[in-house]
């Protein structure tokens, strides 16, 4: 297939509906027609290029919080060639400092309130130029004093627009190479009727250095000329006035489970008004059906959806007119992309039988930056090893059944924790679960459920051992309990389980008894 040429649609839109509104950034209250977004993208380009230096294939960093600032960076490394680097806010100095190490951007963004982190990272790290976001800083001062931008340059979509380093939930982070080409076909596939459309309002609360922030749907609203809301960070009190406020009308709103659950659990989620509100979707870990359950009955029928970084993300999807019939699926494959279920062998596993999914298709990343050896093994002939286990139903309907390596193996049974987390959030006084595998002597491993109670609630093990026991079958049952105020989470607010096998791995001589029963 020829290379087709990178085409900027910030630009597009600003020719075809300059007076719309295409960003509105929540903090400074900042509204950008798509002329204006257009406008000061194409100075910041100037300026990256004309007097920072960044050539093609360089990259540009940028350690910020929400706002309309860093969409401005992505775009603009696009019209030079650069490749946009957004960073994890939450990590410490010394995991940026591996990141921006293994990327060598040439330039960081950064926000005021991160300038100490993002300058010891930069002099670490030997990046020469910084720019400083916020009123008065020299991001501002960048764009207000340079032309616009005289040529595009001419990148396809096979060059690399944007290196997202994933949160690293299984190991060291590795910088997932997205493509001009990913980003367009994930608009594509995002882009249908049934998701957004140019009357698309998206309320974003995922960070936008990751990709369900990013891609899922702020770029794919931005591609259909609708209208985006940039939160600076999750607020699920905040997050449900802006649903209800009539003057924003949000139609879309995406986030993984456990800002679905933050939201239930936020004393104005009985009063709120969800009538404006067309899609929300969820995805990124598994969604216990109870809290899908929860969210029903105030008429919001959650669209479920499956993805990775490396995706671009959108892999499933389930439309709305589905999502309460087949509650825990996460649907069907999206346009333009293949998957298959795949047995150890490699063959193809039969409807119902689970295996790994394979995914195919242009949202597929052509690899890792500097990563030989993991470019060789999550590749087979194009596909793309996710690490999920997952199967099909009849009718074609995709269930993310767990991560492979989230399984355990408890008396020689397979134990998904995900199916048992769903039934730990049946308990109404349960604000979150997780279960790991801890090593046993006598069953190769033992299940430990770690959960916090909601405030005003009481849950004493007996109860727990009790409910599961009355709902999964005896192998599945978690042997062990702990109690904490609150899961760890990464900057996604996905569950972080190797902190969790970390702290509880090596059981405590009181948990023997409970083990060997
Ligand atoms: N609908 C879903 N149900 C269950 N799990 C999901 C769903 N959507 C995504 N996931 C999980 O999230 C993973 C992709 O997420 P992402 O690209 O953010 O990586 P991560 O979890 O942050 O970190 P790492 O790549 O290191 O594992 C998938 O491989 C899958 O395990």
């Amino acid at each position: 297939m020829p290379s087709v040429r990178y085409y900027d649609w910030i630009a597009h839109f600003g020719r075809r509906t300059p007076g719309k509104i295409a960003a509105i950034d929540l903090a400074s209250d900042r509204r950008l027609s798509y002329a204006e977004f257009d406008g000061r993208i194409s100075r910041l380009a100037t300026h990256l290029r004309d007097a920072l230096g960044v050539k093609r294939g360089d990259r540009v960093a940028v350690l910020a919080l929400n706002t309309t600032d860093t969409l401005e960076v992505q775009f603009a490394c696009g019209r030079i060639g650069a490749v946009f680097l957004p960073l994890n806010t939450r990590l410490t100095v010394p995991e940026l400092q591996f990141i921006v190490g293994d990327s060598s951007p040439k330039v960081m963004v950064h926000d005021t309130d991160l300038a100490e982190v993002a300058l010891t990272v930069a002099k670490l790290c030997n990046v020469s130029s910084a720019l400083l976001l916020g009123p008065g800083g020299s991001y501002e001062s960048a764009i207000a004093a340079s032309k616009p931008l005289d040529r595009f340059e001419s990148v396809t979509h096979d060059d690399i627009s944007t290196i997202m380093y994933t949160s690293g939930t299984t190991g060291l982070p590795k910088g997932a190479i997205i493509t001009h080409g990913m980003t367009f076909w994930n608009c594509v596939n995002l882009g249908g009727p049934a998701y957004v459309s140019p009357s698309t309002v998206l309320l974003t609360v995922l960070p936008l250095f990751h990709t369900g922030g990013l891609n899922c749907y702020t770029n794919p609203v931005l591609h259909a000329g609708g209208t985006v809301l940039i939160m600076r960070a999750f607020d699920p009190g905040m997050a449900l006035q802006l649903i209800s406020d009539p003057s924003y009308g949000i139609t879309q709103f995406f986030g993984v489970p456990a800002i679905y659950q933050f939201m239930a659990q936020h004393p104005s989620f009985a009063t709120a008004d969800f009538s404006r509100l067309v899609i929300g979707g969820v995805g990124g870990a598994p969604m216990p059906v109870p809290l899908l359950k929860v969210w029903e009955e105030r008429g919001v029928a959650l669209q479920q959806g499956y993805g990775m970084t490396e995706t671009s993300p959108a892999v499933l999807a389930l439309d709305r007119e589905d999502a309460a019939r087949k509650a825990g699926s996460s649907g069907k494959p999206v346009l333009h992309t293949e998957v298959r279920i795949v047995r150890p062998d490699g063959t193809d596993a039969d409807v119902g039988e689970l295996g790994e999914l394979w995914v195919r298709g242009p949202n597929v990343t052509p690899g890792y930056w500097n990563r030989p050896d993991a470019n060789q093994s999550s590749f087979t002939d194009g596909w793309l090893h996710t690490g999920d286990a997952t199967r099909v139903d009849e009718e074609g309907f995709y269930y993310i059944v767990d991560r492979w390596k989230d399984m355990y193996i408890s008396g020689g049974e397979n134990v998904y924790p995900a199916e048992v987390e769903s039934v730990l959030h049946q308990l109404a006084g349960i604000a979150e679960a997780a279960v790991i595998g801890i090593p046993n002597e006598q069953w190769g491993e033992v299940g430990m459920a770690i959960v916090a109670v909601k405030p005003g609630h009481t849950l004493r093990p007996e109860e727990i051992h009790a409910h599961c026991a009355a709902n999964l079958a005896r192998f599945k049952c978690p042997r062990l309990i702990e109690f904490v105020d609150a899961l760890p989470r990464n900057a996604t607010g996905k569950i972080h389980k190797p902190t969790l096998r970390q702290k509880f791995s090596a059981p405590k001589a009181t948990d023997k008894a409970a083990i060997a029963s």
